[in-house]
């Protein structure tokens, strides 16, 4: 079974502006109201791809309370613990000439609620698939996703990890089956700015040496770059469209890998499933449909850098 986890999920609200003036009332001329959260949207796209997943995490509030039944209406399989305290955040989304977003913090999550989190991560076993994704509410320790591969540690269970700056550092050590990236995120991991595809691939490589098995750096309207655990580079090509909405490009791109691997263990049909559904995504308001997905398969080309 694979199991994602979102700490802080949200309702991510899109509002489409034609023109966004701070400091002004500003009228929207759209308006979307999605369940989101980087592992609620990896277990929606592995849906749409046939594959049954299990979203755990937290949940507080009316905003809690509407995401459990979005997800139910759905058909996805959630297993949410319930926070006394708070509310589920609300993320604004805007899209207007460029694109804003207002994430919030999230509610505080209490220890003994995340010793009830960790019951159940300990539970997994080697067939399991574990997806780490998102921010931490500010509350809590960078050491959070290192803590809980620690306490799964030699189970063989594969854990993908989609986080930022420490939080990813952070479990390594631990040799996460993948990471996802963007490039703006690992320049900001190591204080650099990378300029070509040879940079990239040199601190894809970093963070291989510092312990995970195969890394994944999205790009956006660049695409993708992979290194892999037997050192083969490959670079996926992006599909054409209109971008709609990317949030959630990145969640769709890790939700298509994890699908595209467990058809035939193939990192290159991984790839260009997980770019397609980037793209997909990308060019929709909310995540992708599978009709999309794989209308936009054919467009996207895997070449092999080494
Ligand atoms: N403008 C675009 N056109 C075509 N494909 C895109 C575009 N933006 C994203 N994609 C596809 O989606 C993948 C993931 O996008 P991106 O790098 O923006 O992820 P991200 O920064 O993690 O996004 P998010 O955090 O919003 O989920 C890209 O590698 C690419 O394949
Ligand atoms: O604040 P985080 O957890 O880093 O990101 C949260 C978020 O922006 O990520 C998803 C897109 O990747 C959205 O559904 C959600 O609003």
């Amino acid at each position: 079974m694979i199991y994602t986890v979102t700490l802080n999920p949200s309702i991510d609200y899109v509002v489409k502006l034609n023109n966004l003036s701070t400091g002004d009332i500003n009228r929207s001329s759209e308006e979307y109201v999605y369940p989101g959260g980087k592992g609620i949207n990896v277990s929606l796209i592995l849906k749409e791809l046939g594959y049954k997943s299990n979203a755990l995490g937290f949940i507080s509030g009316f905003t809690g309370q509407y995401i459990e039944s979005i997800l139910n209406e759905r058909g996805l399989n959630s297993d949410f613990i319930k926070l006394e305290n708070g509310f589920t955040r609300i993320n604004v989304k805007i899209k207007s000439n460029e694109e804003t977003e207002i994430n919030g913090q999230g509610p505080h999550i209490s220890s003994e609620k995340l010793d009830k989190l960790y019951e159940k991560i300990e539970s997994l076993n080697e067939d399991d698939i574990l997806v780490l994704a998102g921010s931490i509410p500010s509350t809590l320790d960078e050491k959070l996703y290192e803590n809980i591969m620690a306490r799964i540690e030699n189970k063989g269970i594969k854990v993908v990890v989609d986080a930022t700056k420490n939080l990813l550092l952070n479990v390594l050590k631990y040799k996460p089956f993948l990471i996802k990236p963007n490039n703006i995120e690992l320049e900001e991991m190591f204080n650099v700015k990378l300029e070509t595809t040879e940079d990239i691939v040199l601190y894809a490589n970093k963070l291989k040496e510092m312990g995970a098995k195969n890394v994944l750096v999205s790009m956006g309207k660049d695409g993708g770059l992979l290194v892999t655990e037997d050192n083969k580079v490959l670079k996926s090509s992006v599909a054409k469209g209109e971008v709609k909405n990317s949030v959630g490009a990145g969640d769709s791109m890790v939700g298509g890998f994890i699908a595209g691997y467990l058809k035939n263990k193939s990192y290159e049909e991984a790839l260009k499933l997980g770019a397609a559904s980037g793209s997909a995504t990308a060019f929709s308001y909310d995540l992708a449909t599978s009709d999309f997905i794989n209308e936009l398969l054919e467009q996207i080309n895997i070449e092999y850098i080494n």
